[in-house]
């Protein structure tokens, strides 16, 4: 039997930092939601124990670096399922982007193990599962929008009637997740985004005060590292996108934007300066 999952990409519309904690984690307020931009995971059963990863992607590991590997390594050994598995991932996530392609990959995997060897496991254990994965995989199990807080992994949904385009420009480098963290001074961050106001301006659908209190306080460490990623949210915000942020500890900038009209112009102007670009809109 063959089947398939896609695995959603997710920006953070605002990302605070509470404190470092002893376990060399930090303490994270995060307001996450899935765009429509996806991999395509294929998980087919093998007649011998073993896991077998592929891609069209060059530029991701395909052994067990791989967090769909180790999804389903975890998944196998913890309901101790002794069958093999072929996953084909097909990337259109960039990578290392501050999109949680791998971690959504991962969750992807999950999901669809779960349905191709018929475990019935419920969602929360797929999440707590997730956990030991990755900071972000618990969120990308279900989607949606969400405030997380812990390290990322506890949960709460948020009802999002908003629909908007959300334009994303990945600048050409690779950003380290633990690097950004390493270099971000907790005890003394400029500005701290106000999550609960963003949150009632989600709830109450009130899309220009969202894209004016949007907020990522990893901004004060990439922005210095990468001077490239302050260029394109300069550009963004020239074209006229309403809301301009960094997702996650970044490269990727995202750009939201309510009038259809305005995406062609965002999106164009932007291929002037960068190849990796995308129109796409916010999933509800
Ligand atoms: C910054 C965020 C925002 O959504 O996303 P990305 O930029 O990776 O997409 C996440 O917090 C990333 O989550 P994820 O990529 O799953 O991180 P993990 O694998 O758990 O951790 C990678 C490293 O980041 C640091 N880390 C991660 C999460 C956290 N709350 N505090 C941390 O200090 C740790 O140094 C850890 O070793
Ligand atoms: N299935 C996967 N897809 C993408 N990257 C993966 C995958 N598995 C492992 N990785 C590794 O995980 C790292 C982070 O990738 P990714 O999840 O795309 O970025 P981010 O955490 O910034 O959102 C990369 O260095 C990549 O090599």
């Amino acid at each position: 039997m063959k089947i398939y999952e896609r695995a959603s990409a997710k920006i953070n519309l605002s990302l605070d930092v509470l404190r470092k904690r002893e376990d060399g984690y930090h303490e994270v307020e995060m307001i996450m939601t899935m765009v429509d931009l996806a991999d395509r995971i294929e998980m087919q059963e093998l007649p011998r124990d073993t896991i077998i990863i592929s891609s069209q992607a060059g530029y991701i590991p395909l052994d067990e670096k791989n967090l769909a590997f180790q999804a389903a390594r975890l998944i196998k050994d913890r309901y101790d399922v002794r069958k093999g598995v072929y996953i084909h991932l097909d990337k259109k996530i960039p990578v290392a982007a501050g999109l949680a392609g791998g971690s959504s990959d991962a969750a992807a995997t999950l999901r669809g193990l779960n349905r191709l060897w018929g475990l019935g496991i419920p969602t929360e254990e797929l999440q707590v599962l997730g956990a030991e994965l990755g900071s972000d995989v618990p969120f990308c199990v279900t989607g949606g929008t969400a405030l997380a807080t812990g390290r990322g992994e506890r949960l709460q949904p948020v009802n999002n009637p908003l629909q908007c385009w959300v334009i994303l420009a990945k600048p050409p480098i690779n950003v380290s997740t633990s690097e950004v963290y390493g270099k971000l001074n907790a005890a003394h961050i400029r500005n701290h985004p106000d999550t609960q106001s963003i949150l009632e301006a989600i709830r109450g659908k009130r899309f220009d005060e969202l894209c004016h209190r949007l907020g990522n306080v990893l901004e004060e460490v990439t922005l210095e590292l990468y001077p490239q990623v302050r260029q394109m949210k300069e550009v963004m915000e020239r074209l006229g996108a309403d809301g301009v942020l960094m997702s996650g500890s970044g490269p990727t900038v995202f750009g939201l934007v309510s009038k259809e009209a305005k995406v062609a112009r965002i999106y164009n102007g932007l291929r002037g300066f960068c190849k990796d670009v995308y129109a796409v809109r916010m999933l509800p």
